[in-house]
């Protein structure tokens, strides 16, 4: 008997060898698709009737900073630096592991509840984080984001931090979880700095997850410094690999694109942050055509300010063509793919298909809504239509953590009311100190 069988749903499998089944069977057990099929004799303790429904992998956020669901709304309108150093960096000092454990408790259940199904994080106090993913059934893989700022006793420290919650949280929860080094970016950690990342992860055979070129301020800083930009300087210490996430990649020439691609670097793509703190726009078309591993993620609450993954593929596709002025420019069906298939190649899971012997990541988005009818082309309305009030239902490594709108996995009450608790003690203490 198979654990959990999902019937009557159009199936949109994202695998490139296996079409998608207008009325079809998915078979769940211990964890793993066992069966993709229009009909089945198996029985389950579970049968979902996803009728009117399309049952799909779920999304992979391969960029964000969970625990700022506490900053959402906080500081808008803004340019990065002046963001970053005179209202968040601020802001966060105040910041206690309670503070970020109760930050990502509410953005767990943010993104179950818009179906994603793996993140990738870089944050603080990331013990507390690692505690909320294992016991929220999610999949991640976290980071402890170290600054260094040229000062080699901090840079110390962070290392230690950094190494320390590699040893302790890489393959957690059933593999569930995976921990990555998180040096924060080119132009807030020296060189030598990086260099000794860069062996340390190699050493503990840890991913690096660093954003790359998100502003021209740090194109700029990095040619004044090192002559050169920071892909160029990245690639002189052998630092990329396939093993690397590269969250924004804005301010690319094409020689960096051609770095980027021949060491397979995976690229998160941010549009709704880069948009909101005026950034710039990546060239996603580009790195696409030339075979990048190119993906998609929200970034932190404070600059997008949600985690749902719908919006992010619509703002995706939008960017793009009116950035290239071609409406044939990153179709529906492309964006899908970075928002599943690349996200979960960037991770390096078994997930981001509805294959057998994958991972059970499944979501079921309900189309029987008034802005989802007709229905043409399902890629179409997921990217251009769906929103992430549409998923029903989130099922992550064979768990049900919602289903038929109700999350099973945690008092969502409870986690909304501990967040906006936290939130408000924590800008009072930060508005006492001003
Ligand atoms: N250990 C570090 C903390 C780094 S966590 C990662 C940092 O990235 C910041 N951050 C969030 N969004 C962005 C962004 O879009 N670009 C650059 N940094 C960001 C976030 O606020 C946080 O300070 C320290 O002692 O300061
Ligand atoms: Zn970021």
């Amino acid at each position: 008997m198979a654990d959990i069988i999902i019937k009557n749903g159009y199936i949109l499998t994202m695998d490139p060898s296996a079409d998608n089944i207008k009325n079809g069977v998915v078979v769940i057990e211990d964890g793993r698709i066992t069966d993709v099929c229009e009909k089945t004799e198996e029985t389950a303790d579970t049968v979902i009737d996803a009728q009117g429904s399309v049952v799909m992998p779920g999304f992979v956020n391969t960029h964000t900073h969970a625990g700022m669901t506490l900053f959402r709304g906080y500081a808008d309108d803004l340019a990065l630096s002046d963001w970053l150093e005179n209202h968040i960096w601020p802001a966060e000092v105040e910041l206690t592991g309670s503070d970020v454990y109760a930050g990502t408790r509410l953005a767990c259940l943010e993104m179950i509840k818009s179906g994603t199904i793996a993140f990738a994080d870089m944050y603080f106090f990331m013990d507390e984080v690692g505690k909320v993913v294992e016991s929220s059934g999610l999949r991640a893989a976290l980071s402890y984001g170290m600054i260094e700022l040229w000062d080699e006793e901090k840079g110390k420290r962070e290392l230690k931090e950094g190494k320390s919650f590699v040893n302790e949280w890489n393959g957690k929860a059933d593999g569930r979880i995976s921990a990555m080094y998180g040096p924060h970016a080119p132009n807030t950690c020296s060189k030598e700095f990086l260099m000794k990342v860069r062996e340390q992860a190699t050493e503990d055979n840890a991913k690096i997850h660093i954003h790359v070129l998100e502003t021209e301020a740090e194109l700029n800083q990095m040619k004044e410094q090192y002559g050169m930009c920071s892909v160029n300087m990245l690639d002189s210490i052998d630092f990329f690999g396939p093993d690397v996430l590269a969250a924004h990649c804005i301010w690319l020439s094409d020689g960096d694109m051609d770095i980027l691609r021949n060491n397979n670097v995976n690229i998160s793509h941010n549009p709704v942050s880069n948009m909101k703190l005026a950034s710039g726009i990546a060239p996603v078309t580009k790195l696409l055509d030339r075979g990048a591993n190119v993906c998609l993620g929200t970034d932190g609450c404070a600059s997008n300010n949600n985690l749902g993954m719908f919006e992010e593929m619509k703002a995706a596709a939008l960017l793009q063509k009116v950035d290239t002025m071609d409406p044939m420019a990153l179709p529906a069906r492309q964006v899908l793919e970075m928002a599943t298939v690349n996200g979960a190649k960037a991770l390096d899971i078994n997930s981001g298909m509805i294959r057998k012997g994958y991972n059970a990541d499944v979501i079921i988005v309900d189309m029987n809504k008034a802005h989802l009818n007709p229905l043409y082309d399902v890629p179409s309305h997921l990217v251009y239509s769906a929103g992430s009030s549409d998923v029903r239902t989130t099922i992550v490594n064979g768990k049900v953590l919602m289903d038929d709108y109700g999350v099973v996995c945690m008092d969502e009450q409870k986690v909304i009311d501990e967040a906006r608790d936290a939130a408000a003690d924590l800008i009072s203490r930060v508005d006492a100190k001003k």
